[in-house]
């Protein structure tokens, strides 16, 4: 049976978007599992505002049964969030204690400081780890996936994902032997993407080189290679 479930990115900057892509999602709402908010597009507006568009989202979501993600995704790894870590650190620990959300994404790489603070923050909040690593231009070898899901577990968390950008076919095989050999390692827990066009396949992998989590648009894409949720739930139920 595929236990991956299926998380629809939302990337609305502004309350017509932000409706149009709820509209879309309610008109889908088998084809997903959880919501993922990348609140660096909200980078633009103030902390009120800001704010208001997480809640307006998780409002509409959780009394349909959706779990919620909340990613801040920094300029380092591929988003457009460019607030300083001081500013990152504060911003996971108010969404923790403020928003009813199920999973926080806490990019690996913001430090052992940071890591622990949210941590703490999450714990006392009821809301898991979803530890995050990008690199969107080069895809390590098996190996080196591998020590990156071993940093993360060190940390610990509930969930451990990895995205890359793929160069040829040998790049999306790193990821997925990667993920194979991780699952092993942790569990269910482990997500390995390899973004673009070449690596579509790691996004609607099943079996053991399946991961934990897929995550897919319903108005656009949030980051190369990313499929329609329609289709995902097809690809991952046929
Ligand atoms: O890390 C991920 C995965 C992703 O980058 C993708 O390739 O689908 C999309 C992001 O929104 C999410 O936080």
């Amino acid at each position: 049976m595929n236990t991956t479930k299926i998380v629809v990115t939302f990337t609305g900057h502004n309350d017509d978007e932000i409706n149009a892509e709820i509209r879309a999602a309610k008109e889908n709402i088998n084809d997903f599992d959880i919501v993922e908010i990348r609140g660096d597009v909200f980078d633009a507006l103030n902390r009120e505002d800001h704010a208001k568009n997480v809640r307006s989202i998780i409002d509409v979501f959780k009394p349909l049964n959706k779990e919620i993600i909340y990613t801040y995704r920094t300029a380092k790894e591929g988003g457009s969030g460019s607030k300083t870590t001081v500013e990152y650190e504060a911003l996971l620990n108010a969404i923790c204690t403020l928003m009813d959300i199920d999973y926080i994404d806490i990019e690996v790489n913001s430090g052992d400081k940071i890591i622990a603070s949210v941590t703490k923050t999450a714990a006392e909040h009821n809301v898991k780890r979803l530890l995050s690593h990008h690199d969107f231009k080069q895809t390590p070898d098996t190996d080196g996936i591998l020590s990156v899901f071993k940093k993360m577990d060190d940390i610990g968390g509930e969930l451990y994902k990895a995205a890359f950008f793929p160069q040829s076919s040998e790049d999306v095989d790193h990821v997925t032997s990667a993920v194979e050999q991780a699952k092993v390692l942790y569990g269910h827990k482990v997500i390995g993407i390899s973004m673009g066009e070449l690596g579509k396949e790691t996004r609607t992998a099943l079996g053991e080189k399946s991961s934990a989590l897929t995550y897919g648009f319903i108005m656009r894409d949030a980051a190369p290679g990313q499929i329609h949720v329609s289709e995902l739930r097809q690809k991952l139920t046929h």
